[in-house]
């Protein structure tokens, strides 16, 4: 391969190796092995991750991939598969106990996205709820400031602004909730079973910036979701799990769509 075609490589922005989540199904067996674990830890040693004990299972088993420059991936499997877990894991949130999750360098802010609609207060204005949802995002009241601007214009409520959030529609908060997301300029986003649009207009608009703040900047998005056709048109990825295995990883996303939905 000549230099210039090596340089043609997109760049890994998160390499993920052998990970491993295991949970435990037993309330009481689940107590018991975290003070067991405790225990270990306290003398200074690593509870063993490579086997399963009574009554755990592997909520990820082996998972490998890699996330690249540009990647708009559709995170797809029935109830129960592991993408909230792989989700969590990948946004720091669980910790890691078998297997590297490596960011490149250049990866300076990551945002996870949980039901985007939460945290908001009901009895605080609109004004108020972004500052709240926008520290929720790690964001400083200056930061938020700067960004004030984009979150009314992008969320269309500017006339609502200063009214008690627990009087907006549904849809508004929506608008809202999703603005402020936008606002904060992450370099990697996984969304988690984020949202459902009721106004096709504003959805053509929240995927048009998608695609232009992570496809053609060169950063990447992660979306867990089973609504296939709201994604479809930006995806480039597909990332299929099934009982904590992914079971298929495919950039024609029409097609890996219709072979999920067949199976
Ligand atoms: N904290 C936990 N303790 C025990 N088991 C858990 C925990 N969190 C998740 N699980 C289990 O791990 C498996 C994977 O769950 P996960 O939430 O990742 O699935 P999912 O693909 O996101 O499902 P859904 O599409 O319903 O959101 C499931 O069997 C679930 O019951």
């Amino acid at each position: 391969m000549s230099t210039d075609e090596a340089t043609l490589e997109p760049t890994v922005l998160l390499k993920v190796t052998g990970l491993y989540k295991k949970f435990c199904k037993d309330l009481t067996y689940n107590m018991y092995y975290g003070i067991k674990d405790l225990i270990t830890y306290f003398f200074g040693l690593k509870p063993g991750y490579s086997s399963l004990r009574k009554k755990e299972f592997w909520a990820l088993n082996d998972i490998n991939f890699n996330i690249y420059e540009g990647d708009i991936v559709i995170l797809a499997g029935v109830n129960g598969s592991g993408k909230t877990t792989l989700t969590r894991m990948l946004a720091g949130i669980y910790e890691t106990e078998r297997g590297t999750i490596e960011y490149h360098k250049k990866i300076k802010k990551i945002i996870s996205v949980f039901a985007i609609k939460s945290g908001f207060n009901s009895i605080l204005t609109g004004r108020e709820n972004i500052y709240l949802k926008a520290a929720y995002y790690g964001m400083s009241r200056k930061e938020t400031e700067a960004n004030m601007n984009f979150i009314i214009s992008f969320s269309e409520i500017a006339p609502y602004l200063d009214t008690p959030i627990g009087k907006y529609s549904s849809g508004m908060k929506t608008r809202l909730a999703m603005a402020i997301v936008l606002s904060i300029k992450s370099d990697i986003l996984f969304i988690d079973e984020g949202f459902s649009f009721s106004d096709s207009k504003f959805k053509a608009k929240c995927y048009a910036f998608l695609k232009e703040e992570y496809y053609n900047k060169g950063k990447a998005l992660i979306i867990a979701t089973h609504r296939f056709e709201e994604i479809n048109d930006i995806a480039n990825r597909m990332i299929v799990l099934e009982n904590g295995n992914i079971i298929n990883t495919t950039r024609d996303v029409t097609q890996g769509i219709r072979d999920y939905l067949a199976n």
